[in-house]
């Protein structure tokens, strides 16, 4: 292979020569050794790939506007289970309940894809990026700590939490101008996460400490441009952009943050509990928080955890926590700004639970809002704040329709799909809490609905969440009506790793005069 561009030195051409040899040797080794995965990805559907880049240009450019409809659009062209070719990696989408269901509880897809190594960056090796060994050792140290009975042990500290944001919105109150909720949210979610996980008060809802808000917003944008940009994913080339510098200062910034909670959690445990993991169990004193079985590990002769882990995982919970909560919370707030028959409902059953009592919400209360939890999934139908995860296929897996997902392939996985699927809801695009009644759950498939994900390394929060979500937005709904100019169609959302509002969660605020009015 001869280089014949005139006017090159002969040094120069022998050079790009070389080059050109070595790139198509390169590239002849790769092709031989997916020789595999291509045969099998050659029985599913998709969109017709160029070489090299495959399907990557139909996301060159677009906005975060543009990724989910394109997305969608994609889903809806090809149907379940497709390929799209992002440059040589194979993507798999899986839209489908019965074949989410396979992926999501096979031991050969349990794995992360590579792409949650850019998470790493900003993150560390935390639980949800986690190399599968590691993973499975931090699942088993920390589920017994999210047990449900575990979790409304932290209801005291949540509902002290959605008290700030009552104080802190009043000044809104019958101003009739339409707010962000978002950052008294936030804060309130951020801060109840970090009280429940290391029995720290961090105080970002009063101003005591950085509010970590804009900070994501701030890198999920760079994130995701990352995660659709096959250049980028080569790390000699994104070391090299504004975006990677941008990562390292949040990921410094973060680091040190959660090194001085912990060492908070270390100096309170030291003074108050003494080293004996008996203390532990229950001593009113000396509570169990959340992330307590990593600190104690030290002890352990099994599970041991460095600095590093430790400060990795703290940072991956208050992020994997703390913005879907409070998200969540938004959205079902302004989904019942937007239908005030609905936010009647809630508040209704409410007051059949406290009547005008200002008593403190015990489990039996938040066991008794099943309308509110109806709504609140139903706005996780409607927006799934995680609207795209992926699993890495460590082997072949079987799919249903005689599909096989090959070896080294990623299977992309897309609630915001699926929860709007006609196949499995007769009207997706009308928002209606019984979607979620108890018959209607038990005659639908269990993977129709995923926004927590599902099988064994689904959200380990889910329940914390629920709780937390249920008790901020009782104490919230009792005392605060909220409405808006907007109908349901104006509301515009977005990929930023999660899903975002376009402007914010804008709502009017007026305060209950007593409690039943
Ligand atoms: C509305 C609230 C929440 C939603 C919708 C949500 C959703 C999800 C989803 C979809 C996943 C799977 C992600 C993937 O496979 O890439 C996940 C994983 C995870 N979530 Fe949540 N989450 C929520 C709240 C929370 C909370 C409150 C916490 C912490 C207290 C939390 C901690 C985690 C962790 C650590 C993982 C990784 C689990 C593992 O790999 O074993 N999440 N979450």
């Amino acid at each position: 292979m001869e280089i014949l561009i005139p006017g090159l030195p002969d040094v120069t051409r022998a050079l790009l020569s070389i080059l050109c040899i070595c790139l198509t040797l390169i590239w002849g080794i790769n092709k031989w050794n997916s020789r595999h995965k291509e045969l099998l990805a050659s029985k599913f559907p998709g969109p017709t790939a160029l070489p090299i880049i495959g399907n990557a240009l139909t996301l060159l450019n677009k906005t975060q506007y543009d990724l989910l409809w394109t997305i969608t659009g994609l889903c809806e062209e090809y149907r379940s289970p497709f390929k799209f070719w992002l440059g040589s990696k194979l993507l798999i989408f899986i839209t489908k309940p019965e074949d989410i269901q396979i992926i999501l509880n096979s031991s050969k897809t349990l794995g992360k894809d590579d792409v949650y190594k850019f998470f790493e960056a900003a993150a560390g090796a935390g639980l949800v990026t986690a190399p599968l060994e590691k993973w499975k050792k931090t699942r088993k140290v920390l589920t017994p700590s999210f047990a449900p009975k575990k979790i409304t042990r932290f209801v005291p500290i949540m509902i002290e939490r959605a008290t700030i944001i009552l104080q802190k919105m009043q000044q809104h109150c019958g101003s009739g101008v339409e707010v962000d909720f978002y950052p008294y949210f936030f804060t309130a979610s951020f801060d109840t996460l970090c009280e429940a996980s290391f029995g720290v008060q961090v105080d970002s809802q009063l101003g005591r400490s950085r509010d970590w808000a804009q900070d994501m917003f701030r890198i999920a944008p760079l994130l995701t441009k990352r995660l659709f940009a096959p250049w980028l994913h080569v790390d000699y080339i994104y070391e090299k952009t504004n975006a990677a510098k941008k990562m390292k200062k949040f990921s410094d910034d973060f680091r040190e943050f959660s090194k001085n909670v912990i060492n908070e959690r270390r100096k309170h445990f030291s003074k108050n509990c003494g080293n004996n993991n008996d203390d532990m169990n229950g001593d009113i004193d000396c509570p169990e928080y959340l992330l307590d079985a990593i600190h104690n590990s030290q002890e352990d002769s099994i599970y041991t955890y460095s600095d590093t882990d430790k400060i990795d995982e703290a940072i991956t919970f208050m992020i994997a926590g703390s913005e879907t909560t409070a998200q969540t919370n938004c959205f079902v707030l302004l989904m019942l700004a937007i239908h005030p028959e609905y936010q009647e409902k809630v508040f209704e059953e409410q007051y059949t639970i406290f009547g005008d009592a200002d008593t403190p919400i015990t489990p039996d209360d938040l066991d008794k809002m099943e309308y509110l939890e109806q709504v609140i999934k139903e706005t996780l139908r409607f927006f799934p704040v995680v609207p795209i995860f992926a699993r890495h296929a460590d082997e072949d897996t079987k799919l249903t329709q005689n599909y096989v997902l090959p070896a080294g392939a990623t299977a992309v996985i897309f609630p915001f799909f699926t929860h709007y699927d006609t196949e499995l809801w007769p009207e997706p695009n009308k928002f209606n809490p019984d979607n979620f009644t108890a018959e209607k759950m038990a005659n639908r498939h269990k993977y129709a609905f995923i926004p927590f994900s599902g099988g064994a390394r689904g959200c380990i929060g889910n329940k914390y969440s629920m709780i937390a979500m249920k008790t901020t937005l009782s104490i919230f709904i009792r005392q605060f009506r909220v409405s808006t100019t907007k109908n349901l169609e104006d509301i515009e959302v977005y990929l930023d790793l999660v899903l975002r509002c376009k402007g914010g969660w804008r709502m009017k605020l007026e305060r209950r005069i007593n409690q039943k009015s």
